[in-house]
């Protein structure tokens, strides 16, 4: 009988039927689901109600279909803090990862914190095995490549993320046009921090494919995406930013399309109390910035006081958000925007990037 184990009777190679279920049953689901509800409706009219079965048989079949919905390819938009971070973990992970932005400087620059912060990781990593963190690195960047053409670096990607600007119509333009040429499979996602991701997808005719991963500054080191899914959001596309998250070595969480998700819905309030309780100077620590950062590293177990973290976050990001949240809910007091915030931003003062915000960095 040999390796391809004939059925003696029935004259069928089980060996190799076998193999080719288990081919289409990891690589196209679909195709063994078709099939079998095709065998299974005859089976139905023969032998009555097989209905149920089909039906929770399929289902089973087209979730390992969604599980097995890859994210290779990865387009990320905008290379500032949160774009060079994502394309560096991404790349990390054996993503193949265009960067894209307005100029070459800036990608050149985002290129160079790449290697920078890979050098940080790899110093911890590879203590023992120098040459083998060189050879990491190097193999890390040889997955990301660098473009000012939005258009034609989502032609050949599987997902499509946004980390630009906190700007509702700028986000929306960026999308709008990018849906004309990225192919049909193409998952959109935002990075933003404060926008409903339902908004900003609501310029594309895919609003299926699109959903919010948020990430955290300094994205090498923060462990958390916030997977978001909108009302259109399918399943299949929750599922694959979820796992693609994972994939990334981070921790997803599910969240609701609500303005800040879970952490920024909780953090930047708390950040504006400590900015407005500084402009009032009336805490029992005069109000010192300085004191109120020790007072809650110190107090309250955070690794950097509430000023460290709005420089290091951004000051342009910190308005973004406080301006678009407070426009839409004036009336209520955690969104009351600050007029020392307002005047540094206006002054260009935007934190560690400048080299200037609440504090100075040389
Ligand atoms: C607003 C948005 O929508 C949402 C947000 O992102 S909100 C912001 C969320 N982020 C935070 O809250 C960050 C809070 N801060 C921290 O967790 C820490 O201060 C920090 C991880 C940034 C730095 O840690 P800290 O101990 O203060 O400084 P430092 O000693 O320089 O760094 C600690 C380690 O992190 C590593 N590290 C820090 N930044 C890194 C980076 N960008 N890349 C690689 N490694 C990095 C350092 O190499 C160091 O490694 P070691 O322990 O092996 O020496
Ligand atoms: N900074 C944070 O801590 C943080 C954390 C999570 C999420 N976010 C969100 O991520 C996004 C980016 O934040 P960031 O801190 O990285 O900002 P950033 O200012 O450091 O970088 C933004 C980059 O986007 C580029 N850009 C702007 N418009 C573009 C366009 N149309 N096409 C291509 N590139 C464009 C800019 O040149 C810049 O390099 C924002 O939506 C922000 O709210 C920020």
């Amino acid at each position: 009988m040999g390796r391809s184990g004939m059925n003696a009777t029935a004259g069928v190679p089980i060996f190799e039927v076998g193999l080719l279920f288990l081919f289409f049953y990891f690589y196209a689901p679909e195709i063994i689901c078709l099939s079998l509800t095709g065998v299974l409706q005859v089976a139905n009219r023969q032998m009555g109600s097989m209905a149920f079965f089909t039906h929770h048989f399929c289902r089973g079949l087209s979730s390992s279909a969604v599980r097995s919905a890859v994210i290779k390819h990865v387009t990320i938009i905008g290379g500032g803090q949160m774009g060079a971070g994502i394309a560096q973990v991404a790349a990390a992970t054996g993503h193949s990862v265009t960067l894209v932005d307005t100029c070459e400087d800036i990608l050149k620059k985002a290129v160079k914190g790449i290697e920078g912060s890979l050098k940080r990781v790899v110093k911890k990593k590879y203590a023992d095995k120098p040459e083998a963190g060189e050879e990491f690195i190097q193999k890390v960047l040889q997955n990301v490549s660098t473009s000012t053409d939005a258009g034609s670096a989502a032609q050949g990607s599987d997902l499509v993320l946004e980390a630009i600007v906190e700007n509702l119509k700028i986000k929306q333009d960026l999308f709008g046009h990018l849906d004309k040429l990225a192919p049909a499979h193409t998952i959109f996602a935002s990075n933003t921090s404060s926008l409903p991701i339902s908004d900003i997808a609501s310029s594309t005719d895919r609003q299926d494919r699109f959903g919010g991963l948020h990430f955290f500054n300094p994205v090498p080191m923060m462990k958390l995406v916030e997977v978001i899914g909108t009302s259109a959001t399918s399943q299949e596309t929750f599922d694959a930013l979820f796992n693609f998250s994972k994939e990334l070595g981070k921790t997803p969480v599910s969240c609701k399309d609500t303005p800040g998700f879970i952490v920024n819905r909780l953090l930047v309030p708390y950040i504006m109390e400590a900015i407005r309780l500084h402009e009032r100077g009336e805490c029992f620590c005069h109000g010192s910035k300085e004191d109120i950062d020790i007072a809650m590293k110190l107090g309250a177990g955070y690794p950097m006081g509430p000023f460290e973290l709005s420089d290091y976050v951004g000051l342009d990001t910190m308005k973004f958000i406080m301006d678009g949240w407070s426009a839409k809910d004036p009336d209520n007091l955690l969104f009351t925007p600050s007029e020392l915030l307002n005047k540094l931003v206006a002054e260009g003062k935007y934190g560690k990037k400048t080299g200037e915000g609440f504090y100075k960095y040389k």
